[in-house]
Protein backbone atom coordinates (compact mmCIF):
# COMPACT_ATOMS: atom_id res chain seq x y z
CA UNK A 1 0.00 0.00 0.00
CA UNK A 2 1.34 3.82 -0.65
CA UNK A 3 1.35 6.26 1.50
CA UNK A 4 0.70 9.64 0.78
CA UNK A 5 1.96 12.87 1.86
CA UNK A 6 1.02 16.80 1.03
CA UNK A 7 2.67 19.69 2.38
CA UNK A 8 2.15 23.50 2.70
CA UNK A 9 5.55 25.38 3.24
CA UNK A 10 4.76 29.07 3.93
CA UNK A 11 2.68 29.34 1.50
CA UNK A 12 1.21 33.28 0.45
CA UNK A 13 -1.32 34.52 -2.04
CA UNK A 14 -2.45 38.22 -2.48
CA UNK A 15 -5.23 38.72 -4.84
CA UNK A 16 -4.87 42.94 -5.62
CA UNK A 17 -4.62 44.27 -1.69
CA UNK A 18 -6.27 41.48 -0.37
CA UNK A 19 -3.76 38.84 1.42
CA UNK A 20 -5.71 35.55 1.17
CA UNK A 21 -3.17 33.41 2.95
CA UNK A 22 -0.45 34.44 4.89
CA UNK A 23 2.52 32.15 4.94
CA UNK A 24 0.53 28.88 5.79
CA UNK A 25 2.41 25.77 6.56
CA UNK A 26 1.36 21.90 7.58
CA UNK A 27 1.62 18.73 6.26
CA UNK A 28 0.36 15.25 7.21
CA UNK A 29 1.93 11.69 6.15
CA UNK A 30 0.44 8.84 5.69
CA UNK A 31 -3.11 7.43 4.76
CA UNK A 32 -6.25 8.70 6.32
CA UNK A 33 -8.68 12.05 5.70
CA UNK A 34 -8.01 15.18 6.49
CA UNK A 35 -10.91 17.72 7.52
CA UNK A 36 -9.56 20.97 6.70
CA UNK A 37 -11.78 23.94 8.95
CA UNK A 38 -12.28 27.24 9.02
CA UNK A 39 -15.34 30.14 8.08
CA UNK A 40 -16.62 31.27 5.17
CA UNK A 41 -13.45 33.39 3.29
CA UNK A 42 -10.93 31.62 5.09
CA UNK A 43 -8.95 30.84 2.35
CA UNK A 44 -9.68 26.73 2.32
CA UNK A 45 -10.54 27.01 -1.43
CA UNK A 46 -7.53 28.88 -2.42
CA UNK A 47 -5.84 26.59 -0.64
CA UNK A 48 -7.20 23.84 -2.48
CA UNK A 49 -7.03 25.45 -5.71
CA UNK A 50 -2.97 25.87 -5.46
CA UNK A 51 -2.57 22.10 -4.31
CA UNK A 52 -3.93 20.89 -7.57
CA UNK A 53 -1.97 24.08 -9.60
CA UNK A 54 -5.39 25.73 -10.44
CA UNK A 55 -3.56 28.79 -9.13
CA UNK A 56 -0.02 29.50 -7.92
CA UNK A 57 1.38 30.95 -5.11
CA UNK A 58 2.95 34.56 -4.88
CA UNK A 59 5.61 32.41 -2.16
CA UNK A 60 6.22 29.07 -0.53
CA UNK A 61 5.76 25.63 -1.84
CA UNK A 62 3.07 22.45 -2.14
CA UNK A 63 4.40 19.36 -2.00
CA UNK A 64 2.07 15.73 -2.66
CA UNK A 65 4.18 12.80 -2.39
CA UNK A 66 7.64 15.14 -2.06
CA UNK A 67 6.76 16.41 -5.86
CA UNK A 68 6.89 20.16 -5.92
CA UNK A 69 3.15 20.80 -7.81
CA UNK A 70 4.41 24.47 -9.03
CA UNK A 71 7.14 22.96 -10.62
CA UNK A 72 6.13 19.46 -11.68
CA UNK A 73 2.25 20.16 -11.69
CA UNK A 74 2.16 17.06 -14.17
CA UNK A 75 4.09 14.96 -12.47
CA UNK A 76 2.87 15.87 -9.07
CA UNK A 77 -0.86 15.57 -9.81
CA UNK A 78 -1.12 12.10 -11.78
CA UNK A 79 -2.78 10.31 -8.99
CA UNK A 80 -4.75 13.01 -8.01
CA UNK A 81 -8.60 12.99 -7.49
CA UNK A 82 -10.23 16.88 -7.19
CA UNK A 83 -13.69 17.73 -6.83
CA UNK A 84 -12.98 22.05 -6.10
CA UNK A 85 -16.28 24.26 -6.81
CA UNK A 86 -18.12 21.48 -8.46
CA UNK A 87 -18.23 22.17 -11.92
CA UNK A 88 -20.85 21.08 -14.34
CA UNK A 89 -20.34 17.66 -16.38
CA UNK A 90 -21.44 18.03 -19.84
CA UNK A 91 -24.85 18.17 -20.25
CA UNK A 92 -25.08 16.44 -23.55
CA UNK A 93 -23.26 13.55 -22.36
CA UNK A 94 -25.14 10.28 -20.90
CA UNK A 95 -23.63 9.31 -16.97
CA UNK A 96 -21.93 6.77 -18.01
CA UNK A 97 -20.46 8.57 -21.41
CA UNK A 98 -19.88 11.61 -18.85
CA UNK A 99 -17.85 8.86 -16.51
CA UNK A 100 -16.00 6.62 -19.21
CA UNK A 101 -15.25 10.27 -20.68
CA UNK A 102 -12.85 11.67 -17.76
CA UNK A 103 -11.06 7.67 -17.24
CA UNK A 104 -10.37 7.13 -20.81
CA UNK A 105 -9.00 10.60 -20.65
CA UNK A 106 -6.43 9.19 -17.74
CA UNK A 107 -5.62 6.43 -19.80
CA UNK A 108 -7.48 3.54 -18.35
CA UNK A 109 -8.77 0.60 -19.95
CA UNK A 110 -11.97 -0.23 -20.88
CA UNK A 111 -12.80 -3.34 -18.93
CA UNK A 112 -11.36 -0.86 -15.27
CA UNK A 113 -13.69 1.55 -15.88
CA UNK A 114 -17.11 -0.89 -16.87
CA UNK A 115 -15.83 -1.70 -13.47
CA UNK A 116 -14.99 1.45 -11.37
CA UNK A 117 -18.50 2.40 -12.67
CA UNK A 118 -20.56 -0.55 -11.70
CA UNK A 119 -19.17 -0.46 -7.80
CA UNK A 120 -19.90 3.75 -7.74
CA UNK A 121 -23.00 3.53 -9.69
CA UNK A 122 -24.17 0.98 -6.49
CA UNK A 123 -21.95 2.92 -4.10
CA UNK A 124 -23.18 6.54 -5.07
CA UNK A 125 -26.81 5.14 -5.59
CA UNK A 126 -25.99 6.80 -9.38
CA UNK A 127 -29.00 7.76 -11.58
CA UNK A 128 -30.09 5.30 -14.63
CA UNK A 129 -26.47 5.47 -16.71
CA UNK A 130 -28.31 6.29 -20.03
CA UNK A 131 -30.00 9.38 -18.53
CA UNK A 132 -28.59 12.77 -19.98
CA UNK A 133 -27.03 14.45 -17.05
CA UNK A 134 -29.03 17.92 -18.14
CA UNK A 135 -32.00 16.59 -16.83
CA UNK A 136 -30.24 15.06 -13.43
CA UNK A 137 -31.12 16.70 -10.26
CA UNK A 138 -28.20 18.97 -8.44
CA UNK A 139 -27.50 15.89 -6.10
CA UNK A 140 -27.49 13.73 -8.65
CA UNK A 141 -25.05 15.83 -10.49
CA UNK A 142 -22.68 16.04 -7.90
CA UNK A 143 -22.84 12.35 -7.15
CA UNK A 144 -21.82 11.97 -10.82
CA UNK A 145 -18.90 14.38 -10.75
CA UNK A 146 -18.04 12.66 -7.40
CA UNK A 147 -18.00 9.49 -9.12
CA UNK A 148 -16.01 11.01 -11.89
CA UNK A 149 -12.88 11.99 -9.44
CA UNK A 150 -12.92 8.33 -8.13
CA UNK A 151 -13.38 6.39 -11.41
CA UNK A 152 -9.63 7.03 -12.24
CA UNK A 153 -8.50 5.54 -8.25
CA UNK A 154 -6.57 8.53 -7.27
CA UNK A 155 -4.25 8.06 -4.77
CA UNK A 156 -4.99 11.14 -3.25
CA UNK A 157 -8.49 12.94 -3.10
CA UNK A 158 -8.98 16.68 -2.49
CA UNK A 159 -12.87 17.65 -1.96
CA UNK A 160 -13.76 21.11 -1.56
CA UNK A 161 -17.01 21.05 0.87
CA UNK A 162 -17.82 17.77 -0.91
CA UNK A 163 -21.29 17.22 0.44
CA UNK A 164 -22.59 21.12 0.49
CA UNK A 165 -26.30 21.46 -0.93
CA UNK A 166 -26.40 17.23 -0.64
CA UNK A 167 -29.69 15.98 1.46
CA UNK A 168 -29.13 13.53 4.48
CA UNK A 169 -29.03 10.40 2.48
CA UNK A 170 -26.62 11.66 -0.24
CA UNK A 171 -24.29 12.93 2.32
CA UNK A 172 -24.21 9.30 3.68
CA UNK A 173 -23.47 7.78 0.83
CA UNK A 174 -20.07 10.27 0.08
CA UNK A 175 -19.54 9.74 3.79
CA UNK A 176 -19.04 5.84 3.77
CA UNK A 177 -17.33 6.72 0.37
CA UNK A 178 -14.72 8.49 2.19
CA UNK A 179 -14.67 6.44 5.20
CA UNK A 180 -13.58 3.08 2.47
CA UNK A 181 -11.64 5.12 0.43
CA UNK A 182 -9.40 6.52 3.41
CA UNK A 183 -8.33 3.52 4.95
CA UNK A 184 -5.81 3.11 1.65
CA UNK A 185 -5.71 6.81 0.40
CA UNK A 186 -5.43 10.33 1.14
CA UNK A 187 -8.51 12.46 1.95
CA UNK A 188 -7.88 15.79 1.96
CA UNK A 189 -11.32 17.58 2.40
CA UNK A 190 -13.00 21.54 3.42
CA UNK A 191 -16.26 21.13 5.20
CA UNK A 192 -18.71 23.23 7.38
CA UNK A 193 -19.87 20.25 8.76
CA UNK A 194 -18.34 19.48 11.85
CA UNK A 195 -20.35 16.26 12.27
CA UNK A 196 -19.08 15.42 9.28
CA UNK A 197 -15.60 16.06 9.84
CA UNK A 198 -16.21 14.45 13.60
CA UNK A 199 -17.64 11.25 11.56
CA UNK A 200 -14.74 11.35 9.02
CA UNK A 201 -11.48 12.55 9.54
CA UNK A 202 -8.40 11.40 11.19
CA UNK A 203 -6.40 15.25 11.21
CA UNK A 204 -7.69 18.51 11.35
CA UNK A 205 -6.25 21.82 10.22
CA UNK A 206 -8.01 24.87 11.16
CA UNK A 207 -7.64 28.01 9.10
CA UNK A 208 -9.14 31.88 10.05
CA UNK A 209 -8.19 35.08 8.09
CA UNK A 210 -5.57 33.35 5.84
CA UNK A 211 -3.79 31.86 8.84
CA UNK A 212 -3.50 28.18 10.03
CA UNK A 213 -4.66 28.18 13.49
CA UNK A 214 -4.14 25.27 14.81
CA UNK A 215 -3.73 21.24 13.26
CA UNK A 216 -3.25 17.79 14.64
CA UNK A 217 -4.97 14.54 15.03
CA UNK A 218 -8.67 15.40 15.75
CA UNK A 219 -9.25 13.20 18.81
CA UNK A 220 -6.20 15.09 20.63
CA UNK A 221 -7.58 18.27 19.75
CA UNK A 222 -11.35 16.93 20.53
CA UNK A 223 -10.35 15.52 23.89
CA UNK A 224 -8.35 19.20 24.94
CA UNK A 225 -11.91 21.52 24.84
CA UNK A 226 -14.92 20.65 26.78
CA UNK A 227 -18.30 20.92 25.87
CA UNK A 228 -19.70 24.05 27.66
CA UNK A 229 -23.18 23.96 27.35
CA UNK A 230 -25.97 22.08 28.91
CA UNK A 231 -29.61 21.15 28.86
CA UNK A 232 -31.89 20.37 30.55
CA UNK A 233 -35.78 19.43 30.15
CA UNK A 234 -38.38 19.28 32.34
CA UNK A 235 -42.03 17.97 32.73
CA UNK A 236 -43.78 21.60 33.39
CA UNK A 237 -43.51 24.28 30.59
CA UNK A 238 -40.70 26.52 30.68
CA UNK A 239 -42.13 29.80 31.94
CA UNK A 240 -40.28 33.49 32.50
CA UNK A 241 -40.59 32.91 36.12
CA UNK A 242 -38.84 29.79 35.93
CA UNK A 243 -35.58 31.41 33.72
CA UNK A 244 -35.92 34.06 36.55
CA UNK A 245 -35.05 31.45 38.95
CA UNK A 246 -32.31 29.75 36.83
CA UNK A 247 -30.74 33.25 36.34
CA UNK A 248 -30.88 34.28 39.94
CA UNK A 249 -29.29 30.69 41.17
CA UNK A 250 -26.37 32.53 39.03
CA UNK A 251 -26.66 31.06 35.82
CA UNK A 252 -26.24 31.97 32.17
CA UNK A 253 -29.20 30.89 30.02
CA UNK A 254 -28.17 30.68 26.34
CA UNK A 255 -31.38 29.94 25.17
CA UNK A 256 -34.99 27.99 26.08
CA UNK A 257 -38.36 26.64 24.34
CA UNK A 258 -41.33 24.91 25.82
CA UNK A 259 -39.94 22.43 28.23
CA UNK A 260 -36.07 22.34 27.76
CA UNK A 261 -33.57 25.01 29.13
CA UNK A 262 -29.46 25.46 27.78
CA UNK A 263 -27.52 26.75 30.05
CA UNK A 264 -24.01 27.96 29.42
CA UNK A 265 -20.91 26.43 31.95
CA UNK A 266 -17.23 26.14 31.86
CA UNK A 267 -17.32 22.65 31.36
CA UNK A 268 -16.36 21.18 34.53
CA UNK A 269 -17.92 17.77 36.02
CA UNK A 270 -18.19 20.01 39.27
CA UNK A 271 -20.42 22.68 37.89
CA UNK A 272 -22.48 20.29 35.75
CA UNK A 273 -22.74 18.62 38.78
CA UNK A 274 -24.09 21.80 40.75
CA UNK A 275 -25.97 22.85 37.98
CA UNK A 276 -27.81 19.77 38.21
CA UNK A 277 -28.75 19.93 41.67
CA UNK A 278 -29.93 23.83 41.46
CA UNK A 279 -32.26 22.78 39.04
CA UNK A 280 -33.92 20.43 40.46
CA UNK A 281 -35.24 22.75 43.32
CA UNK A 282 -36.22 24.79 40.88
CA UNK A 283 -38.62 22.28 38.55
CA UNK A 284 -39.30 18.68 37.84
CA UNK A 285 -35.89 17.49 35.83
CA UNK A 286 -36.57 14.63 33.12
CA UNK A 287 -33.30 14.35 31.46
CA UNK A 288 -29.93 16.44 31.39
CA UNK A 289 -26.98 16.24 29.29
CA UNK A 290 -24.38 18.51 27.68
CA UNK A 291 -25.10 19.92 23.94
CA UNK A 292 -23.08 19.90 21.10
CA UNK A 293 -19.44 18.47 20.50
CA UNK A 294 -15.92 18.72 21.77
CA UNK A 295 -14.76 19.73 18.08
CA UNK A 296 -17.70 22.32 17.74
CA UNK A 297 -15.56 23.29 21.02
CA UNK A 298 -12.21 23.41 19.56
CA UNK A 299 -13.60 25.00 16.27
CA UNK A 300 -14.95 28.33 18.77
CA UNK A 301 -12.15 28.16 20.75
CA UNK A 302 -9.61 28.18 18.38
CA UNK A 303 -11.15 30.02 15.57
CA UNK A 304 -12.36 32.66 18.36
CA UNK A 305 -8.15 33.52 19.00
CA UNK A 306 -8.47 31.29 23.06
CA UNK A 307 -6.28 28.57 21.41
CA UNK A 308 -5.02 26.37 24.29
N1 LIG B 1 -9.89 35.28 -7.61
C1 LIG B 1 -10.04 36.04 -6.54
N2 LIG B 1 -9.95 37.38 -6.61
C2 LIG B 1 -10.10 38.15 -5.51
N3 LIG B 1 -10.33 37.68 -4.27
C3 LIG B 1 -10.44 36.36 -4.14
C4 LIG B 1 -10.30 35.46 -5.26
N4 LIG B 1 -10.45 34.20 -4.81
C5 LIG B 1 -10.68 34.29 -3.48
N5 LIG B 1 -10.67 35.57 -3.08
C6 LIG B 1 -10.85 36.05 -1.71
O1 LIG B 1 -9.97 35.34 -0.86
C7 LIG B 1 -10.61 35.02 0.38
C8 LIG B 1 -10.54 33.53 0.63
O2 LIG B 1 -11.41 32.88 -0.30
P1 LIG B 1 -11.61 31.31 -0.32
O3 LIG B 1 -12.54 31.01 -1.44
O4 LIG B 1 -10.30 30.64 -0.31
O5 LIG B 1 -12.32 31.09 1.08
P2 LIG B 1 -12.96 29.75 1.69
O6 LIG B 1 -12.31 29.53 3.00
O7 LIG B 1 -12.91 28.67 0.70
O8 LIG B 1 -14.45 30.20 1.94
P3 LIG B 1 -15.86 29.39 1.66
O9 LIG B 1 -16.02 28.50 2.81
O10 LIG B 1 -16.83 30.53 1.64
O11 LIG B 1 -15.73 28.69 0.34
C9 LIG B 1 -12.03 35.55 0.29
O12 LIG B 1 -12.08 36.79 0.97
C10 LIG B 1 -12.25 35.75 -1.19
O13 LIG B 1 -13.14 36.81 -1.44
Amino acid sequence: MNMNNISFNSVSKRFGNFQALKNISFSYDGNGAIGYLGPNGAGKTTSLKILVNLIRPDSGTVMINNINVTKEPVMALKKIGALIETPLPYPYLRVSESLSYVAELRGINKKDIENRIEYYSKKLALPDLNAKISGLSKGQRQRVVFASTLIVDPEILILDEPTSGLDPFERKLFRDVILELKKEKLVFMSSHLLSEVSETCDYVVFINNGSIKASGNIDEISSSFNIKKVIARFIENVDDMMIDKIKNAGYNVSSYDKNSVIIDFDGSDASRARILSDLVKIGNVIYYDVVGSQLEEAYISILQGNNK
